[in-house]
């Protein structure tokens, strides 16, 4: 599927199918296109090349009863109460005054919202208002939910609730798609991820079975250094092989546990603040693809 602002291009040939009581990360840095894809699954932008199913019903814009979605931003009436906002949101999404007292019930026992149903919505915590915003999205079960960045701003325990609540979902059968920047929430909740990059979507797999074949084996040595470095301290380090991270404080390299890139980097003067070694991650991989996708554009340039 592709997708087109006017005459620029933001989704290419993105080929993507999300399974029944599937978790599936989307990644990919700010400007990669992961708006436009959730705009576009929910039929807000229409594909100028493919097509796109939800549950069988083909997206066309008006609400899509098959898709549930959490906006990034809350998404409640703040002067209603939590028992409030989801009968309307109940009602909204096409159920009737029946239905949504039973999924009222049933969210309550899974999202644990009972004692504070009556609070008004503004009086709760970031990470209350995260909670109610997804309960008012699966009300009417969809066979997709799409989580846009559910757990920003919100402390460890509600990130916990939360991951409860979309593990829980994924058991009652709902396809979840979660964008995230938070990679390693991807590596913990997902069964499959995919890395959007320039709108295009580079690859999608199992986290850990992307990381086998991405690194086979191989570990990961990271330097930190507490200021961005000088150019020719910066051309030192690439020389070696590394790669600086997006805040140009962290570099990373993959390689075997044997090598003594440490030692070089102490050699050539370097002070860095930290050095570790440890098993890559879906942020190495991540890393990993933009470098090869920086390089590809430039010489595309050239
Ligand atoms: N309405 C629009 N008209 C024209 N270009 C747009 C529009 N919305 C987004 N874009 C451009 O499309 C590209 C993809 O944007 P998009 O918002 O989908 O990225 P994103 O991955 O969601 O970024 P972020 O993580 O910052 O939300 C960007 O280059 C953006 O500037």
């Amino acid at each position: 599927m592709s997708a087109h602002y006017g005459s620029r291009q933001v989704l290419h040939g993105v080929d993507l199918c999300i399974q029944v009581g599937e978790i599936f990360g989307l990644l990919g840095r700010n400007g990669a296109g992961k708006t436009s894809l959730v705009r576009a699954i929910c039929g807000r932008l229409a594909p100028s090349a493919g097509s796109i199913s939800v549950g069988g019903n083909r997206p066309d814009g008006a609400s899509v009863p098959s898709i549930g979605l959490v906006p990034q931003d809350i998404a409640l009436y703040p002067a209603l109460t939590i028992q409030e906002n989801l009968e309307v949101f109940g009602r909204l999404s096409g159920l009737s005054r029946k239905a949504t007292r039973l999924a009222i019930e049933e969210a309550i026992d899974v999202a644990h919202l009972g004692e504070r149903l009556n609070d008004r919505v503004d009086h709760l915590s970031g990470g209350w208002k995260r909670r109610v915003n997804i309960v008012a999205a699966m009300l009417h079960k969809p066979a997709l939910l799409i989580l846009d960045e559910p757990t920003v701003g919100v402390d460890v325990d509600a990130r916990n609730a939360l991951h409860r609540m979309i593990q829980m979902l994924r058991r009652d059968g709902t396809g979840i798609l979660l964008v995230t920047h938070d990679l390693q929430q991807a590596e913990l909740l997902c069964d499959r991820v995919g890395i959007l990059l320039n709108g295009r979507l580079v690859l999608q797999g199992a986290p850990k079975m992307l990381l086998e074949t991405a690194f086979s084996g191989r570990g990961e040595f990271i330097i930190e250094f507490a200021e961005i470095l000088l150019d020719g301290q910066a051309r030192t380090l690439r020389d070696m092989g590394f790669m600086a991270n997006e805040n140009r404080l962290s570099w990373h390299l993959v390689g075997d546990r044997t090598l003594d890139c440490f030692a070089d980097v102490k050699r050539a003067g370097l002070d860095p603040r930290e050095m570790h070694f440890r098993q890559p991650g879906l942020d190495s991989l991540f890393l990993w693809l933009s470098q090869q996708q920086c390089e590809y554009a430039s010489e595309g340039v050239a």
